[in-house]
């Protein structure tokens, strides 16, 4: 090849590598050239259009054969239907697509799964709902979802290994005295109310109202997002959930904490189970009855609806739809659990109950085991399956040597809610409180290496009740029978510190029915007797786990290493710790294993790590007196059809 040398830029030679045609025109450019004639056409190439993967008009028979386009305005009639005012005569105009990519290009759009015609948007600003269209952003893929969040949400943006970080805005935990449950007919004899309960309760009339607010505000803005999904593992009892939302933020959220359908499964949607219209930016009126904040959280049993107002916290969605699935299947004979759930070689399945902060998360992400999921479960007659498509882990003090698996499923298309990170590096610093104390990330559950796809197990092996004790009294790990499984699981006891303010040393005791009192709808007898009979049927065992304090309770000893929380949780895996020599415990009556694998023999009893024996002995008590206090609400309540049970539950708690 000849060097032709010419005079470039700034006088410089320039290097030719390709010879001068006959013509005596130079040719620049090696590679061919770019097929477009515009630089609209030229971007109209870079997007391929998503076709749907089965050609449906060929594998159905001629009576059946929907078209794409009778399919996508029956899709679009669904949305239309489910945006809809119940005051006024149809529902909005729909269109699917984002407003600006309309507005800025000549060429028809494809947002979401299907393409759809481009209807001519007003450019003037038309706020009148029934005058303007409402775009609908339809189960957008992460990269969509994130262009969005970035573009019109402010606080979002990537960090430094992908993710994506945003703020919830003033709320950044749930809100449950926020929450209201409609009472009528049919939820008045079915569900939990009163005294304890978490239903607290909303007139039928008071949920239209909110519901036509949320409505008629998600129909004022230029475009909301559709997100159609599933719910459970268990293909015979999966629900079919909508969410309408006013935040590419909620919209990923929900995108990884819901099962995500295939185009297949989406095409043949259908109506959902389930809705909910999330206007989190948007307050509820306080002049609206039963309402005592701007913050409201709906959930209408009988017309399958929740409706969100003045809370942008996206935790509040998933913890709502748990609410749903534990009035759902419990109809069905099928057991809702606040648990995690993972699975080892063997196929031997593990619960893990707790309260918030107590481990679930944490310890049902084992790098040895295959996850089944983090935090909701069923548990039918064929064994167990996750709720959720994702996980919602903790990030405060997140480090990648004590949890290498979270560590790294923090990545692109995970959602990293109200963390702190360096503005030019974007790293995030996972020990910053600044915003809160509850940063999260929330990630589709395959990004976790040994996630077990499809999410489901046989029945489980062992069940794992944790608290994290701040008053440091209980043993690290003790075994239960059956009567002392059910008495800790009503309970449902954890003690975290009273607040992160100085000088607060106070652990705060909490019980919290099933370990899951702020999402279940029926009495806690309920739950707990279909958890007696599963696991005695299945031959179950038992044990209480402490998360907490040991060597004294919070402020003179310190919590439980994470690395011997593990060895206590492998030797309960593995089977060894069953056989292990036990000592029952004064008080609670807790049996503990002299000896655990990897961990300090000391630590077991917990009256050896406290160097005031006095102090212990009257904090032991304390907790005791507490538990006892709490369970006076269930004496007269009979668990299941045997009386023997009920007995024996009430002689399982602290005898003092
Ligand atoms: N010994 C321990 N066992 C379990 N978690 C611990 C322990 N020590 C500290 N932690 C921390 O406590 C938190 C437990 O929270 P998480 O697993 O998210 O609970 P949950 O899922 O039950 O709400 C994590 O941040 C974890 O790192
Ligand atoms: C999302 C939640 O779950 P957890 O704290 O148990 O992970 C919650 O309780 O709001
Ligand atoms: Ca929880
Ligand atoms: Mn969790």
């Amino acid at each position: 090849m000849a060097a032709n040398v010419a005079s470039g830029r700034n006088g410089l030679p320039e290097i030719q590598t390709q010879e001068k045609k006959a013509d005596g025109i130079f040719h620049h450019d090696i590679t061919a050239p770019v097929n477009a004639q515009t630089i609209d056409e030229l971007h109209s190439l870079q997007k391929k259009k998503s076709a749907p993967t089965t050609p449906l008009d060929g594998i159905r028979g001629p009576f059946t054969a929907v078209s794409d386009d009778a399919r996508s305005k029956q899709q679009l009639q669904s949305i239309s239907a489910s945006l809809a005012s119940l005051t006024r005569e149809t529902g909005p105009k729909v269109v699917k697509g984002d407003p600006a990519a309309a507005r800025q290009s000549e060429t028809p759009r494809v947002v979401g799964h299907h393409h759809h015609q481009r209807h001519v948007s007003p450019t003037i600003n038309v706020t009148d709902s029934s005058l303007k269209f409402t775009h609908i952003l339809y189960n957008l893929s992460p990269a969509e979802l994130y262009e969005q969040a970035i573009k019109y949400e402010k606080g979002s943006f990537i960090t430094s290994s992908g993710a994506l970080a945003t703020l919830s805005g003033a709320k950044t935990g749930r809100s449950p005295k926020d929450k209201r449950v409609v009472r009528d007919e049919s939820t008045e004899h079915d569900l939990w109310w009163g005294k304890g309960s978490p239903n607290i309760e909303m007139d039928e009339h008071a949920f239209m109202v909110n519901r036509e607010r949320a409505v008629d505000y998600l129909n004022s803005l230029d475009k909301v997002f559709v997100n159609d999904q599933f719910l459970n593992w268990d293909p015979e009892n999966r629900i079919k959930v909508r969410i309408v939302s006013a935040r590419a933020y909620h919209s990923l959220f929900m995108h990884n904490m819901c099962i995500r359908p295939t185009p297949e499964e989406l095409e043949n949607f259908g109506t959902p189970d389930f809705t909910i219209y999330n206007a989190g930016q948007f307050p509820c009126n306080r002049y609206t009855h039963y309402m005592t904040s701007s913050t409201s959280v709906d959930l209408n049993l009988s017309r399958r609806e929740m409706v969100i107002l003045g809370t942008q916290y996206a935790g509040e969605m998933k913890k709502g739809l748990f609410g749903v699935m534990h009035y759902l299947m419990p109809k069905r004979q099928i057991l809702s659990l606040h648990s995690g759930s993972n699975m080892g070689k063997d196929g031997d399945v593990a619960l893990f109950f707790g309260l918030s902060g107590t481990g679930k998360t944490t310890l049902s992400t084992d790098h040895n085991r295959y996850l089944i999921g983090d935090d909701e479960h069923c548990w039918s007659d064929k064994g167990v399956s996750n709720i959720e498509g994702g996980c919602y882990a903790k990030c405060i003090d997140l480090s990648r040597d004590k949890e290498p698996d979270i560590w790294n499923a923090i990545k692109f298309g995970t959602v990293l809610e109200n963390v702190v990170f360096e503005e030019h590096t974007r790293e995030v610093d996972y020990s910053d409180k600044s915003v809160t104390e509850n940063t999260r990330a929330a990630y589709p559950i395959e990004y976790i290496p040994n996630a077990k796809i499809p999410c489901v197990g046989p029945h489980p092996k062992n069940v794992i009740l944790l608290a994290c004790d701040a008053f440091g009294v209980l043993p690290p790990v003790s075994k239960l029978n059956l009567a002392q499984t059910m008495y800790h699981f009503i309970s449902g006891y954890t003690a975290l510190v009273a607040g992160t303010e100085e000088g607060i040393k106070e652990p705060q005791a909490t019980f919290s029915a099933c370990f899951g009192a702020a999402f279940i709808m029926l009495h806690p007898t309920k739950y707990a007797a279909m958890l007696a009979e599963k696991m005695q049927k299945h031959g179950a065992t038992g044990w209480l786990v402490n998360t907490g304090w040991s060597g004294g309770r919070y402020g003179s000893g310190s919590r439980i290493k994470l690395a011997y929380t593990r060895k206590i949780i492998d030797a309960i895996h593995s089977g060894s710790l069953l056989n292990a020599d036990y000592k029952k415990t004064e008080v609670f009556g807790l049996e503990i294993p002299t000896e655990v694998e990897g961990v300090p023999s000391e630590i077991l009893q917990p009256a050896n790590t406290w160097p005031d024996k006095k102090a212990y002995n009257e904090t032991l008590v304390k907790l005791a007196g507490l538990f006892k206090n709490n369970f006076q609400g269930f004496v007269s309540h009979k668990i299941g059809m045997d009386d023997k049970l009920t007995d024996e539950i009430l002689a399982a708690g602290p005898i003092f």
